[in-house]
């Protein structure tokens, strides 16, 4: 917790280039004002006290400047006033600088976040729930947020105590110490109810991860959700989610009040054993027990807040080491960006992989076992084999995905290594099963691929995967909005745009992730047919299962467990009765 507690200090600091320094020395100043206005009702007291003159005052420091100056009523009225004005003044510069400070290191926080998962290599991202990613985002470095004000607010209160209890020194060093005492034996007491706090945070933690999978487990799947009738089931586990949550807090709401209720009592008891001890034991005059008394009134709730900032900060801090643990994740597995100026290999030969493997982390058996193949440019190579025979694998390997455990791949004899991966990956354009399409118009998703790109440019590209007409058909064209994730398009219009925006990168390689299963066998068709005549124009790599989507293709490679089982020209492979391709033409399949 400590240790926890330490990283959180020197992370704030960091993350704010030290301002947070800045902020929390106009803190110490105002606290530094507030109890300076609050020392000067000594004077002021013993001033009003006609029975006594201002030379009484025996107080360090106090006493020897009342008796050089003796200040009137009036010069200590107004410095009382002007000191609560300067302490005001100072509190407001310096909440809304830590305001500005804070949400700018916030911010600062959630960015490094976003770019670190974006910049994690994908073996490691796969691995991540997009819910868990989404409520890092925004639950956990909401509670961050709160965690480093309470912190703050921690230091004020720590700091107006401490120039509390040195005016309290000057005042009476024996009743000083002795609060100072009782003050720590109330802390100690308190132990239990901030451990409880840690707890709850963890808890807590972890119930807003599940309910955040649950809602975005339903909005994702709505449509399937609905087609299974389950809606209600849905709606009941996310009630059941919200249930835990609230009775959890509550818990930890009894718990808190319990230690705010057990403060109140032990601060009147502490009270009433100062004034006893004060009156009856160090004998104190009544000007010093009045100004005694008043630190002390106000020192309680700045004790008190101590209390409720220590449990809020450490029921938020578990927020911070999960943050912590997933960004620390993020940033190891970081994608190599290259070298400066580091460029794609050009590519007007072949792709090789060579003697490559390939084991997914945490699985014992390789999706890919020394796989040699090649992939020539300019023609259509199609990949087939059974289901989970590492298809989308090498799809994803090719395009710079993946990265091999041991073998290699080359494009014109240039091995693609760490520092050259990325770049390849520009040159690659990629269409999967189910086309990925934004809330948002049809030239918005185009420009997905190149953001600069022309209206006429898109034109062109929905020209080359014959999508021109359907667009022209929609009351918008090209700023018709196509729904939550393109719903308002049929299947096959969606599989054209989604290939038409991977045209618009004009890639050296094109690579089609069953890009056709999900559509009717007239669709299949008729795209088929459109990537058919890109040949020459495009190297092409087609994953399939069906005939319909290879039949077109110039090369194939069938594999099998991982391993490259056949391969060779299209003609010469359904030549031969005995090949897999002649299997799966047969309508025999590839599984054999
Ligand atoms: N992210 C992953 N983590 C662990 N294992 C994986 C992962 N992705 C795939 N695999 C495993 O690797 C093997 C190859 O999977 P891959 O998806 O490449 O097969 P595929 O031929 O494309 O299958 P399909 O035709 O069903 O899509 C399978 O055994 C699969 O379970």
């Amino acid at each position: 917790m400590i240790a926890s507690l330490g990283r959180f200090v020197a992370f704030l600091w960091r993350l704010t280039n030290g301002r947070i320094g800045v902020a929390l020395t106009l803190n110490v100043l105002a606290s530094f004002t507030e109890g300076v206005s609050l020392f000067l009702l000594i004077p002021l007291i013993a001033t009003i006290d006609a029975g006594r003159s201002g030379n009484s005052i025996d107080i360090p420091i106090l006493g020897d400047l009342m008796q050089r100056y003796h200040p009137s009523l009036g010069l200590l009225l107004v410095g009382f006033v002007l000191l609560i004005v300067l302490q005001g003044a100072l509190v407001r510069t310096k909440t809304l600088y830590l305001t500005g400070v804070m949400h700018h290191a916030i911010d600062r926080l959630r960015q490094s976040f976003f770019v670190s998962a974006g910049n994690a290599q994908w073996e490691v991202l796969q691995r991540s729930r997009v819910s868990d990613l989404n409520n890092i985002l925004t639950v956990e470095t909401g509670r961050i947020q709160i965690a480093a004000s309470n912190l703050t607010s921690l230091f004020q209160a720590l700091i107006l105590l401490l120039t509390y209890l040195a005016m309290a020194l000057l005042v009476s060093w024996q009743m000083a110490l002795f609060a100072a005492a009782i003050g720590l034996v109330m802390f100690a007491a308190l132990y239990p109810i901030r451990r409880q706090a840690t707890r709850f945070g963890e808890e807590v933690g972890q119930m807003f991860r599940e309910q955040n999978r649950t809602l975005l487990e339903f909005l994702t799947g709505i449509r399937v959700a609905k087609s299974f009738l389950v809606e209600d089931a849905y709606a009941e586990r996310f009630w059941r989610r919200l249930t835990m949550i609230r009775q959890t807090t509550l818990r930890y709401a009894g718990v808190r009040t319990l230690g705010t209720l057990s403060f109140q009592v032990m601060s009147a008891v502490a009270a009433a054993a100062f004034i006893w001890v004060a009156v009856e034991w160090v004998q104190l005059d009544f000007g010093r027990l009045i100004v005694l008394l008043l630190i002390f009134l106000r020192l309680a709730p700045r004790f008190g807040a101590i209390q409720e900032s220590i449990q809020s900060l450490l029921s938020n801090l578990p927020a911070f080491d999960l943050f912590r643990e997933q960004s620390t994740m993020f940033a190891e597995a970081a994608e190599p960006k290259g070298e400066m100026g580091e460029e794609a290999p050009s590519f007007s030969d072949e792709i090789r992989l060579e003697g490559l493997s390939l084991s997914y982390p945490g699985s014992s058996k390789p999706a890919l076992d020394d796989v040699d193949l090649s992939i020539r440019f300019g023609r259509i190579t199609a990949l087939i084999g059974p289901s989970g025979s590492g298809k989308s694998t090498i799809a994803d390997l090719v395009m710079g995905l993946l990265r091999p455990t041991s073998g290699r791949m080359t494009v014109d004899g240039v091995e693609i290594t760490d520092s050259n991966r990325r770049a390849w990956r520009g040159s690659v354009a990629f269409v999967p099963q189910e086309a990925f399409l934004l809330h948002d118009t049809i030239a918005a998703n185009l420009r997905i691929a190149l953001p600069d790109a022309s209206d006429e440019l898109l034109w062109s590209v929905l020209d080359q995967a014959k999508a021109r007409s359907f667009v022209e058909q929609l009351s918008d064209g090209l700023q018709t909005v196509v729904g939550e994730r393109g719903t308002r398009l049929s299947g096959g219009e969606r599989q054209r745009i989604a290939l038409a925006r991977a045209l618009l990168r004009n890639p050296w390689l094109l690579i089609l992730d069953e890009a056709t299963s999900a559509l009717d066998w007239e669709n299949q068709q008729k795209i088929a047919a459109d990537i058919a005549a890109m040949r020459g124009k495009v190297t092409i790599l087609t994953v399939a299962h069906r005939p319909s989507m290879i039949r077109f293709a110039d090369d194939m490679i069938a594999i099998e467990n991982g391993r490259c089982v056949e391969s060779g020209t299209f003609a010469a492979l359904a030549a031969d009765p005995r090949s897999r391709l002649a299997a799966m033409l047969r309508g025999e399949g590839t599984e054999r």
